[in-house]
């Protein structure tokens, strides 16, 4: 997952995007970047690293300008090296500046098309730079003379939404012109709208969560609709307009599984209320199915499934008690990008108070179970603190697809529960006892919070791929692209690749 922002206001922005991309973190730890507009000419700061990294004072005060974009990435295509990191820049036409929250399904093609058409050079392996190239040809293909008018705009953005296919979230600046945002035609990947009055007139903001707006001091205006492109000139006017025929709201259920912050709310379903409804539906299902089992206490795994496992405690009328402390300095896990980093930091990242395990049967919960790097380990952990028994409950089902559109999990061989049953994963994971969520129990949590959405994007869990283009042979290209021991020969690959227009 990354985390996109972008503000036009009527004082410099530098803070503000720098503010709103610490409360994107959790979305993208691997690099960060703002580009703003001043005087005409883009100011980009970009790197590897955390936000608190990234930037130093320097930077800010280099900075300058009343709008701007900013970017937290989480790699899940090309390679990890700075120069994918984003904002992305192409000169042509007028100057853009583009960032990017998704991926896409058809890149390859894309590519094709751009060098054999368009006659754009794409200079990265990131599907985002294509997709930047894609949007600045459909900007000089769609009619429009130089002074370009919002309808040029919304015309460039539907006759992208006909070629690029998979989840995009994408906030671009024009120089000379404004920002535009908008959202995939079945809007997989959230992004949120706010406003600000002051004195010299009305400031927007687009982010990828409600919590940016808030934590910047903006007021929540309303999602950006799925196929729906939002434009705010340089001046603060906002025009929009729904530049798809065929858009259907589909968000990712897994946002509210994992990704998301607790205290956003995105596509009207707070992120918080359906973690709630998750621990009560599976705290019902484990009264149901393991009636007989003498747990003692429920303790979650921090930090993203602390609100499920109180709401399974209070469901089951049992003791909730924090058994693992987290060390605050260590990031998530699962964003990390090798399997050998994820599994070394969970041991730095959580630690046992023994007293709450000794001559106790415990239940763990957590948010989901992927590679199974985490229980595995946390399992050894509470037995090795003294658990007579633990037993394993997961607020969501069994992750057994790939997934495409945004979140790195590109090979179904390193997901733990591909191939397997419960009880042979329980057994890998060294558990007395394993739970999973029901789907239909999963979805309902989350769609209570707003009815009107009719499907989630559900494919980690069902195989079902919303685009319907993603086949097997896909599937394994992807594979043998991104698994965890290609990853590193093509981060070497792209090493040398052109870092342009950065600030050192
Ligand atoms: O089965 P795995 O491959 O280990 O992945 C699942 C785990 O990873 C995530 O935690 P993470 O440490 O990323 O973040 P958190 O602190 O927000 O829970 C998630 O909450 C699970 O704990
Ligand atoms: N997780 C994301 O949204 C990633 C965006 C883009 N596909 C990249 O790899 O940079
Ligand atoms: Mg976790």
């Amino acid at each position: 997952m990354c985390g996109v922002v972008g503000i036009v206001a009527h004082s410099p922005v530098n803070q503000s995007l720098y503010d709103a991309l610490t409360v994107l973190q959790h979305r993208g730890q691997d690099a960060a970047g703002i580009m703003t507009i001043n005087n005409g000419v883009f100011k980009l700061r970009k790197a590897n690293g955390l936000v608190r990294d990234v930037f130093e004072q320097k930077h800010m005060e280099r900075l300058a300008g009343n709008w701007g974009i900013g970017h937290v990435r989480y790699p899940t295509a090309g390679s990890s090296t700075s120069a994918e990191a984003q904002p992305f820049y192409t000169n042509s036409p007028y100057g853009i500046a583009f960032v990017h929250n998704g991926n896409l399904t058809n890149a390859e093609d894309l590519k094709k098309n751009l060098v054999s058409e368009a006659r754009r050079h794409v200079n990265t392996s990131s599907d985002s730079e294509l997709l930047m190239n894609q949007f600045a040809h459909e900007l000089c293909e769609s009619g429009g003379d130089w002074n370009l008018k919002p309808e040029d705009i919304f015309a460039a953005v539907t006759a992208l939404h006909t070629k690029a296919r998979g989840a995009y979230a994408v906030v671009a600046s024009i120089i000379g012109f404004g920002i535009v945002a908008f959202r995939d035609v079945y809007g997989i990947r959230p992004l949120v709208l706010g406003k600000r009055e002051t004195e010299q007139g009305t400031e927007y903001m687009v982010a990828s969560e409600s919590v940016a707006v808030d934590a910047v001091g903006f007021e929540f205006v309303r999602d950006v609709a799925p196929g729906e492109a939002v434009y705010i000139t340089q001046d603060g006017e906002l025009f929009s307009q729904q530049c798809a025929t065929n858009s259907e709201l589909v968000p990712c259920l897994f946002e509210y599984v994992y990704f998301a912050r607790p205290d956003s709310t995105l596509d009207d379903i707070s992120v918080y209320a359906s973690r709630v409804r998750m621990g009560q539906k599976l705290g019902e299902k484990i009264k149901r199915d393991w009636s007989e089992l003498d747990i003692d206490v429920v303790i979650p795994i921090p930090e993203t499934s602390c609100d499920i496992a109180l709401e399974i405690a209070n469901t089951l009328n049992l003791p909730y008690r924090q058994g693992f402390v987290k060390n605050r300095y260590i990031g998530r896990t699962f964003i990390m990008p090798g399997q050998q980093q994820r599994r070394r930091s969970v041991r730095r990242k959580l630690n046992a108070i023994s007293q709450e395990f000794k001559g106790k049967n415990v239940l763990l919960v957590d948010d989901s179970v992927v590679r199974g790097t985490t229980s595995e380990q946390i399992i050894e952990m509470a037995r090795e603190a003294g658990a007579k028994k633990v037993y394993f409950a997961s607020a969501a089902p069994e992750i057994r697809f790939p997934n495409v559109y945004g979140i790195d999990m590109p090979s179904a061989n390193e997901l733990i529960a591909y191939g397997r049953d419960v009880q042979e994963i329980c057994d890998l994971i060294k558990a007395d006892g394993l739970i999973f969520q029901d789907l239909p129990d999963l979805i309902a949590a989350v769609g209570e919070g707003n009815p009107s959405v009719e499907r989630f994007e559900t494919s980690v869990f069902d195989g079902n791929y919303v685009t319907n283009d993603v086949s097997q042979d896909y599937l394994d290209h992807l594979d043998e692209l991104r698994r965890d021991s290609a990853k590193d020969a093509s981060s070497q690959n792209q090493s040398s690749s052109l870092d342009i227009h950065n600030f050192s």
